[in-house]
């Protein structure tokens, strides 16, 4: 064993409401420390070889300090929970491409190469259990979540997830539902104009106006996923939104602003606040349709959506889409409590973690106007080639997703993906037991030379055709919805909400920003900016 000076790293585990494997917060205490690294800890699978063929013990991987309780009094004493996706990447780049952390009672091994991300997948880890957020969930499950008790990918939860998929997932419902999110993009868009024509500077017709969208994007992607979910607009665009609307906004507000302290310590204070009377209404209201629905009576307090249930059975009966809701409701395969876990879990999943990378890509494209200039001019040629039809004019424009898919290599909203291999498997020559949970870490993948040429050029075109950088090493380069049968449920409505919102505002404004500095990022629950940008919108 050689030793090195490096900073020592903390880190515990926070899974995400969307089960996402939201993995770490993490810190890097100023004080540096000296740790044990293994020999050939950075040489990768040069070093593995030279080992002679022998498979190196799970403890020669190097890591990043030995007590997990000093880790972890350094972790909350330094406040480096927000930090957690810089301090990977100095981790990797001081001790390789594995390590193990550990702090509290919880390690983990550490992964960013796509050859061992590959591996991992294809060992059919299990998923950390998903998150129950359900307020009809009980405490105990919530205590067995805090000891670390992970559900198998089990016939029940594979069962429940195949129906969720036919609803979301599958090309023909996904066709059904893209026009109710181009018909809140439309409106956003419309909306934006209407505000930068009143309050923008400049000549009429070409006035433009500075602004940090982050409010209007959160309203935008609770709106989309609303009218997805429900089949059903909350108004969220209207002058006054009615009061139905405004409670219904609020009771979601309070779901998601309570859950993420239950993540990292569900027992405690966050608990009782979790089940405070005011919240438990929040939650009640929030499912209030559905548990009227179930006893047959017209549920109390949102006319809106009670009315949407009244109305989504005739518009079944006339062949319209109904919404995910109205779907699994009409199929009854699933049980209510199910159909309301998972529409709770769609919800919860839904709303920051498309606005945030809107906001990312609204500055990456800002501060990058060729960049820009080339997407539009595809998405005009496509969209005139369409004839106006946004569906199809998403399909002749490829930039458009390669926008995204280089925004979420950029800045994923997760920094990881976390899987506990069923079976002992090998990663750089390192035995790795069973059960060990394994992170794939995203924020150093997407930013690495060794696996992006040019990692830090914001290039939507490095995804597309022959050149797709994804593809042509073998893939696991493009991880930010997971993998497999556990990957985001919601990836599709995501993908397709953010397009559409980007095709609009493109056609409709020039994006700049007023510094093109390198945006200071911090991972709170999801990974976002410190201080959302402030983009200018010129109308063209
Ligand atoms: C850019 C947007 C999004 C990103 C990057 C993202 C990312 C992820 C990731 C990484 C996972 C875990 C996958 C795995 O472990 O393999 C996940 C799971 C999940 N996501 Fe998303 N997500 C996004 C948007 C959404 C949306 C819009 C919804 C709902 C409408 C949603 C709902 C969920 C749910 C319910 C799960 C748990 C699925 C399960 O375990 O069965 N996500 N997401």
């Amino acid at each position: 064993m050689r030793s090195v000076c490096t900073r020592v790293t903390v880190c515990v585990r926070a899974q995400g409401p969307r089960g996402s494997g939201r993995a770490l917060c993490a810190v890097a205490p100023q004080r540096a420390l000296c740790v044990a690294v293994a020999p050939g800890k950075s040489e990768g699978r040069k070093g593995a070889e030279r080992a002679g063929g022998r498979v190196r013990s799970f403890q020669e991987i190097p890591h990043t300090g030995r007590s997990g309780l000093i880790n972890l009094v350094k972790f909350w004493r330094e406040d480096r929970f927000r930090q957690i996706h810089k301090h990977m990447e100095r981790t990797f780049n001081a001790l390789g491409p594995i390590y193990r952390e550990h702090v509290g009672t919880h390690s983990s091994v550490n992964i960013m190469l796509p050859a061992d991300i590959a591996e991992l997948f294809r060992s059919e880890g299990l998923h950390p259990r998903r998150m129950t957020l359900q307020p009809w969930a009980t405490h105990r499950e919530t205590r067995q979540h805090s000891k670390g008790v992970f559900l198998k990918n089990g016939e029940e939860w594979r069962a429940d997830r195949l129906l969720l998929n036919k609803e979301v997932m599958m090309s023909a419902p996904v066709q059904r539902f893209l026009p109710l999110l181009d018909e809140v993009a439309m409106d956003f868009c419309r909306m934006l104009r209407a505000r930068v024509e009143k309050e923008g500077r400049g000549e009429e017709g070409k006035r433009s106006l500075t602004l940090d969208p982050s409010p209007d994007l959160f309203r935008f992607a609770l709106e989309a996923s609303c009218h997805v979910i429900y089949g059903e607009r909350i108004g969220l665009f209207a002058s006054s939104p009615s009061m139905e609307s405004q409670k219904f906004i609020w009771a979601v507000e309070r779901m998601l602003a309570t859950t993420p302290p239950l993540l990292n310590l569900p027992l405690g204070a966050p608990w009782k606040r979790f089940t405070a009377p005011s919240c438990l209404r929040a939650h009640d209201l929030y499912s209030s349709p559905l548990k009227a629905s179930s006893r047959g009576e017209d549920p109390e307090g949102i006319p809106a959506l009670s009315s949407s249930r009244a109305r989504g059975s005739e518009a079944a009966a006339g062949g319209q889409y109904t919404g995910v809701l109205g779907q699994l409701m009409e199929k009854g395969q699933l049980s209510l409590d199910l159909i309301k876990a998972n529409v709770t879990e769609l919800m919860a999943g839904g709303v920051d973690t498309t606005a945030v990378p809107l906001q990312f890509a609204l500055f990456e494209l800002g501060r990058n106007p060729d960049v820009q200039e080339r997407v539009r001019q595809q998405v005009r040629a496509s969209w005139a080639q369409a004839g106006g039809d946004s569906v199809k004019a998403l399909q002749g424009a490829p930039l458009l997703k390669g926008t995204i898919k280089e925004i979420l290599r950029l800045y994923p909203v997760g920094t990881t993906v976390q899987r506990y291999p069923i079976k002992d498997i090998v990663l750089q020559n390192y035995h790795i037991p069973a059960g060990t949970m394994v992170q794939a870490c995203l924020y150093p993948l997407g930013r690495s030379a060794e696996v992006f040429k040019d990692p830090h050029r914001f290039d939507p075109g490095r995804w597309g055709g022959a050149r797709e950088e994804g593809q042509s090493a073998g893939g696991f380069r493009s991880l930010a919805f997971g993998f497999g049968a556990r990957q985001c449920v919601g990836r599709r409505i995501a993908e397709n909400e953010m397009q559409l919102l980007l095709m609009h505002i493109l056609r409709s404004f020039h994006l700049s920003v007023l510094s093109s500095e390198d945006l200071k990022t911090t991972c709170t629950l999801i990974l976002q900016p410190e201080t959302p940008p402030r983009i200018t919108f010129r109308k063209l």
